[in-house]
């Protein structure tokens, strides 16, 4: 649960600091060599601020009687765990005024899409949002109340790139195993079936350890196979980390649960975990279940649900604010002064959606406890190379292939965009958009400082991948490389118990800040808009 906030009597305002500085420039490139030239033109996409400025929201909040003008209002952009905070208490009736206040010049913090000017896109973070479970159900009902249901682009559990993944393994291409084939016969790069595995994991005693690496943790349930080659990758193509060092209970609570709550992770699949309270599905979650979704995304990218929520922000009276960048933050007897570009601010309780480390970089000294848990959450670096390609170039289709880190470092896998969202491709042609992504926890071994990394090398080192992986000879005819630096925080050993004791330290001190965003309890879309909706809830409850 969040801090509690302590809201003294009398006019109360809440001030939620969201980061939303997202790295480098996009660095765009016309294709390495084409005779025929790129097909577009160089794009410039908005030019966002440089890493050290930071993106802040402001949420004063007080009792409908009690209006107060705030800052000065101006238009800007915010991560979705800002933003949903922001959406989740302007909706209640509780608060009169909300403001936010922030760096940077766009919207959407990792949500972020190229929009090329002949209406293809590109998508440098996430590129499809889950709609199972309570926060999948609960992102979906946010979508619905923007009134963004036109929009969304479905892809059914049918489609090709929800049936197929592959891994990239001693320098061949593998499906990944599925259905009953996949389970009784061994299916390479795998030397065992399935489901002898499966049978003997039920037998296999819980750990004593509080917390494990989820290397260890499925090499002790299941086979050291299956640690060395699916979960490598499988946390590389969620968290960009290193399954030797991320965290089963931070990362994959479900595993957790199933082994602490039935003793077995297959008996947990089965007979069903308790976790987080369930969200009732409105009319456009329904439909994702009926149609069986398996993922979603926007006619014109994932960014168009960040520019929604700013403009119905501002419907609601929200305050936007930019060139706000949070310097310190002070306590005071009725909560907060925050040290700003243009000046300082109080407020009563803060919301905030800053990266861990740069919310513990601001706290004042009182809170040198709390900062020194914070800086504990870290982030990787990952190089997003997007490549087209003037025709369908792929030998396979499906959703992508991963590498595990035994493979090669560098290359963490490669998304097939094309096949799953074919309605952002170019009008023109039947091109293949491609994403390479690259670095993660192995940027600084494998490329050096970011900050020195030549773009050149990102994108002749991702379209080499596409050669070596996918046999594709042709050069693509339009590139971008994007490097998003500490984009992914890494839950390592101990998250959760860390998480849990900056929130037992937030209530034992009274502290009127809330934590919301991709640092704390999970990295997913759904995840945190669902963490602005708890902080909210839990801040209108006290
Ligand atoms: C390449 C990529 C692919 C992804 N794919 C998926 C996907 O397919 N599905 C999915 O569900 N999720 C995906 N995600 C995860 C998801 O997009 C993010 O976890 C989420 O958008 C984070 O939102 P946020 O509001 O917490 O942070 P954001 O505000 O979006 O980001 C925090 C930003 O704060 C900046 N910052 C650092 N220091 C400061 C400071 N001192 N002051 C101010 N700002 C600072 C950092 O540069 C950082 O970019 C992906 C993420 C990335 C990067
Ligand atoms: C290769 C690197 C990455 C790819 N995607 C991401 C990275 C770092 C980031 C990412 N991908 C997903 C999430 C959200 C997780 C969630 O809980 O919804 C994030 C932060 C979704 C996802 N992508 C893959 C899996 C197995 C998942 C989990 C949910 C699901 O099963 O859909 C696999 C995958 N990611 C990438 C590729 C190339 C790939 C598989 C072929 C890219």
């Amino acid at each position: 649960m969040d801090g509690q906030a302590q809201c003294a009597p009398g006019p109360v305002r809440v001030l939620a600091v969201v980061s939303g500085s997202c790295g480098d420039p996009i660095r765009e490139s016309p294709a390495p060599v084409d005779p025929r030239g790129p097909r577009c033109p160089r794009t410039h996409l908005d030019p966002r601020d440089p890493l050290d400025s930071p993106f802040l929201c402001v949420l004063p909040y007080r009792p409908l009687r009690d209006q107060d003008p705030g800052p000065p209002s101006s238009s800007s952009s915010w991560g979705i765990g800002g933003l949903s905070a922001a959406f989740y208490l302007s909706r209640s009736a509780q608060v009169s005024k909300v403001v936010v206040l922030e760096g940077s010049a766009r919207v959407g913090g990792w949500l972020w899409s190229n929009r090329r000017p002949d209406g293809a896109v590109f998508e440098l973070g996430p590129r499809g949002v889950r709609p199972v479970g309570p926060t999948g159900r609960n992102t979906l009902n946010m979508v619905e109340e923007l009134g963004l249901e036109s929009e969304v682009l479905p892809v059914s559990q049918d489609h090709v790139a929800s049936q197929k993944r592959f891994l990239f393994v001693r320098g061949q291409l593998w499906e990944m195993p599925r259905g009953l084939s996949g389970l009784l016969r061994p299916t390479p790069p795998f030397s065992r079936a399935l489901l002898p595995l499966l049978l003997s994991e039920v037998f296999v005693s819980r750990a004593e350890d509080q917390d494990e690496t989820l290397h260890s943790f499925v090499s002790r349930r299941f086979s050291s196979e299956l640690a060395d080659i699916a979960v490598s990758s499988l946390c590389r193509g969620v968290f960009a980390g290193d399954s030797r060092k991320l965290s089963v209970r931070a990362c994959f609570p479900d595993l957790h649960r199933a082994e602490s709550q039935r003793g077995s992770v297959v008996l947990g699949m089965l007979l069903g975990t308790v976790g987080r309270p369930d969200v009732a599905p409105g009319p456009l979650a329904l439909r994702a279940q009926r149609e069986r979704w398996a993922q979603w995304s926007l006619r014109s990218g994932l960014e168009s649900l960040p520019e929604a929520l700013k403009l119905q922000l501002q419907s609601r009276g929200v305050e936007l604010h930019t060139g706000a960048q949070v310097r310190g933050l002070q306590r005071t007897d009725s909560g907060w002064t925050v040290q700003t570009e243009s000046g300082p601010i109080s407020a009563d309780h803060i919301v905030s959606a800053l990266p861990a480390q740069a919310l513990g970089s601001v706290l004042p000294s009182s809170c040198s406890a709390l900062a020194s848990l914070l800086e504990q959450v870290s982030c990787v670096t990952v190089a997003v190379v997007s490549l087209e390609y003037s025709s369908a170039v792929l030998p396979v289709q499906g959703f992508g292939h991963l590498l595990p880190a035994s493979e090669d470092p560098a290359v963490l896998g490669v998304v097939y965009d094309s096949v799953f969202f074919p309605q952002h491709n170019s009008p023109e042609g039947d091109s293949t958009r491609l994403t390479v992504m690259m670095g993660g926890a192995w940027f600084q071994q494998v490329f050096g400082d970011p900050d020195h990394v030549s773009t050149d090398l990102l994108l002749s080192r991702a379209v080499s991948a596409v050669t070596t992986h996918l046999g594709v000879k042709q050069l693509p005819v339009w590139s971008n490389v994007a490097l998003h630096r500490d984009c992914i925080p890494q839950y390592y050993l101990g998250h959760a118990q860390r998480v849990e004791l900056m929130r037992s330290w937030i209530r034992d001190a009274d502290l009127p800040l809330s934590l919301v965003g991709s640092s704390y309890d999970g990295v997913s879309v759904n995840d945190v808009i669902f963490s602005g909706r708890t902080a909210a809830e839990s801040l209108l409850q006290t």
